[in-house]
C-alpha cells in the first residue's frame, strides 16, 4: 500500500541566489523547531563547505545533517539527493527516530526545477517524501545586480529561483530604503505574481519589528508546492535531463502502487515523454541504418492531415513532440483560472537545459595555516572588493586571528557587503584553528587569490622591529629600535636588512594612511 500523502516526510526546498540568506533562514527555522525532529541537507557550490558548521549547532544531533559537496545539485547531483535521503533514513532508523521535516538548501547557483522534478521522477522519493514548498530568499540589496546579470545571460538562475518559488522571502530589507524595497518588490512581481511575498530582515542589525516575524508554521508543513504551477512557469518542467530519470519514475509508479493525483499526473507525463523520446530515438537509429529500417518505417507512415499525401518522418517526430506537449497541457488544464492568468504573466518561459549557463563562474577555496594578520587581511579584502566586488558574488570563511586564536571567526561577504564576527561556537576539541575561505564569482584568478590570502598569515617581525599603531588611522607602522627606522610596510624576515626608504624616515603620523580608517573588515575588538 502506498503511503498516504500525510504520512510522507515533507521536504522544503530552500533556494535563493548566493548570499541571499538561505543558511540564515535555515537557522531561523531550526531555532523554532521545538521538539520536532528536523534534518538538513546542505549543498554548497564552494570548494570548501563553510555552511555545515554554521547550521549544525541548531540541530538536535550532528547526525541530522547531510551534505552534498560534489557539485551543484541541480546539475549532476540529483542522484545524490536520493543518496542523502537514504543516508538520513538509515541514520534515523539506527536511532529509532522519524523526521518531521527535512530542509534541503540548494546552492545559490542552482536551478530549482530539476531538483523539484526529482521528487516526482524518482519512485522511492515520491513514495516516501513530498515536496512541501519551494522557498526562495531574495537579497533586497543586490537583487537588481543579480537580475541584470541574468539579462546578460551569464547567471540566469536568479530568475528561475524566483519564478519557481511558492514563498518568496524578500530579505535584508534593513539594508535598503523603503523606495528600494518597493523596487525590489516590483522586480520580484514581474517574475512571479502568484507566490506569497514576505518582507523580512532575518539577520543583521535590524530593529525589532523590521520585516515580518516568521513563525514555524508560516513556512513549514504548508503544502504549497503545486506541479501545475511549476508547469505554468516552465512547460518543460517534466522534461527530464536524462531518459533514465523519467523511466525510473514510470517503473517506480508501478512498483509502489498508485501515487497521489498530482504525482500520478507528473509520472504519467514523464512516462509519455520518455516513451515518445524513445520512439523518436529508435527512428533516428533506423534512419542511421536505412537498409535495415527503411521498409518497416515506410510501412508505418500514415497521413496526419496537415498536408496532402503520406507523412514524412519529420511529421511523426513533430507529432511525438506535439503529443508530449498536449499531455503536459492536459496537466496544466487542471490549474485554477486565476492562477492561469497569473502564470501567463510569468517570465521567462524557456526550454530546459542540461546545465545552467554559468560561463566563467566558479569557486576558489583556499586554506591557510597560521593565525591571520588582521590588518593585512583587511587590506587584502578591501583591495580585492574595491576592484572586483561585482564579480565576487560571495565570499565566506572561517578565520583564526593573531592574538585571538581561541576564537573561531566567521567571515561573510556578499559582493561588497561584508561582516565578520565570532562563530556561535568556537573551535571544536581536536579541530585545527585554520583559515579557510571560499570565493564564488566570475573570472576568478585562483593564483592571485591564494597568494593574496596566504600573504595575510602573521609572520613574526625580524629582530629589532616592533609594531605600533597610528593613533588616527589605526594603521600599523614598524619601528626598528636599533636604527630608528620607521616604515608602513611590514618588514619581513628575509628583508630584515632592507634599506630604509624615504617614506620610512618620515614620522608615521605624517604619512597618509593607505586606506581610510573606518569600516575595517576585521574589527579591532572582536
Ligand atoms: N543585514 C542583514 N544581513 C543579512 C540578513 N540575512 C542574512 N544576512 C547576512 O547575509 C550574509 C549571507 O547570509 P547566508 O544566510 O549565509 O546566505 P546564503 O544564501 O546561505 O549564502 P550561500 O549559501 O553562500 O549562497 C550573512 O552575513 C548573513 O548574516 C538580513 O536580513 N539583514
Amino acid at each position: 500500500m502506498p503511503k498516504p500523502e500525510a504520512q510522507k516526510i515533507p521536504v522544503t526546498l530552500v533556494t535563493g541566489f548566493l548570499g541571499a540568506g538561505k543558511t540564515t533562514l535555515l537557522n531561523h527555522i531550526l531555532r523554532q523547531k521545538g521538539n520536532k525532529r528536523v534534518a538538513v541537507i546542505e549543498n554548497e557550490v564552494g570548494e570548501i563547505n563553510i555552511d555545515n558548521s554554521l547550521v549544525v549547532d541548531n540541530l538536535l544531533s550532528k547526525e541530522d545533517l547531510v551534505s552534498m559537496d560534489r557539485g551543484c545539485v541541480c546539475c549532476s547531483l540529483r542522484n545524490d539527493i536520493v543518496g542523502a535521503l537514504r543516508e538520513l533514513q538509515s541514520r534515523a532508523a539506527s536511532r529509532d527516530i522519524a523526521y518531521d521535516a527535512i530542509l534541503l538548501e540548494t546552492t545559490g547557483l542552482a536551478d530549482p526545477a530539476p531538483v523539484a522534478f526529482t521528487f516526482f521522477a524518482n519512485s522511492w522519493i515520491s513514495a516516501n517524501y513530498r515536496l512541501d514548498s519551494i522557498l526562495c530568499l531574495v537579497d533586497a540589496e543586490h537583487l537588481r545586480e543579480h537580475l541584470e546579470d541574468a539579462e546578460g545571460g551569464d547567471v540566469n538562475e536568479a530568475v528561475n529561483q524566483i519564478a519557481f518559488a511558492d514563498i518568496i522571502l524578500l530579505n535584508k530589507i534593513d539594508l535598503v530604503s523603503e523606495e528600494e524595497v518597493q523596487k525590489a518588490r516590483d522586480m520580484v512581481r514581474s517574475i512571479n505574481v502568484t507566490a506569497d511575498l514576505v518582507e523580512v530582515a532575518l539577520a543583521g542589525d535590524a530593529q525589532p519589528g523590521v520585516g515580518e516575524q516568521l513563525a514555524w508554521d508560516r513556512l513549514m508543513g504548508i503544502n504549497s508546492f503545486s506541479i501545475e504551477r511549476a508547469l505554468q512557469v516552465d512547460p518543460y518542467f517534466m522534461d527530464s535531463d536524462s531518459e533514465e530519470e523519467a523511466e525510473e519514475g514510470e517503473g517506480g509508479a508501478q512498483q509502489q502502487g498508485a501515487p497521489p493525483a498530482a504525482a500520478a499526473q507528473a509520472v504519467e507525463a514523464a512516462r509519455v515523454a520518455a516513451s515518445l523520446r524513445a520512439a523518436k530515438r529508435g527512428r533516428e537509429e533506423e534512419r542511421a541504418q536505412p537498409q535495415v529500417g527503411a521498409t518497416a518505417a515506410a510501412g508505418q507512415l500514415g497521413e496526419c492531415g496537415s498536408h496532402p499525401g503520406p507523412c514524412t518522418e519529420a511529421c511523426r517526430d513533430a507529432e511525438a513532440d506535439e503529443a508530449a506537449r498536449s499531455h503536459k497541457s492536459a496537466a496544466r488544464s487542471q490549474r485554477q483560472p486565476e492562477a492561469a492568468a497569473a502564470g501567463s504573466q510569468r517570465q521567462p518561459k524557456r526550454r530546459r537545459k542540461k546545465l545552467h549557463d554559468l560561463s566563467g563562474v566558479g569557486s576558489v577555496g583556499i586554506t591557510a595555516r597560521g593565525a591571520l594578520d588582521k590588518y593585512r587581511f583587511n587590506m587584502f579584502m578591501r583591495d580585492l572588493l574595491g576592484e572586483k566586488a561585482r564579480d565576487i558574488f560571495r565570499s565566506k570563511g572561517v578565520l583564526c586571528i593573531k592574538g585571538q586564536e581561541a576564537v573561531k571567526f566567521v567571515f561573510q561577504g556578499v559582493h561588497e557587503t561584508i561582516c565578520f564576527g565570532p562563530a556561535a561556537s568556537g573551535w571544536q576539541a581536536g579541530e585545527e584553528p585554520i583559515n579557510q575561505i571560499v570565493f564564488i564569482g566570475r573570472d576568478l584568478d585562483r593564483k592571485a587569490l591564494a597568494e593574496g590570502f596566504r600573504s595575510c598569515v602573521w609572520v613574526d617581525l625580524p629582530e629589532g622591529w616592533t609594531e605600533h599603531h597610528d593613533p588616527r588611522s589605526k594603521q600599523p607602522y614598524y619601528v626598528n629600535g636599533a636604527t630608528g627606522a620607521k616604515q608602513w610596510d611590514r618588514p619581513l624576515i628575509a628583508c630584515a636588512l632592507v634599506q630604509s626608504t624615504e617614506a620610512s624616515h618620515q614620522q608615521p603620523h605624517a604619512l597618509q594612511p593607505r586606506r581610510g580608517s573606518d569600516g575595517d573588515v576585521v574589527p579591532a575588538q572582536a
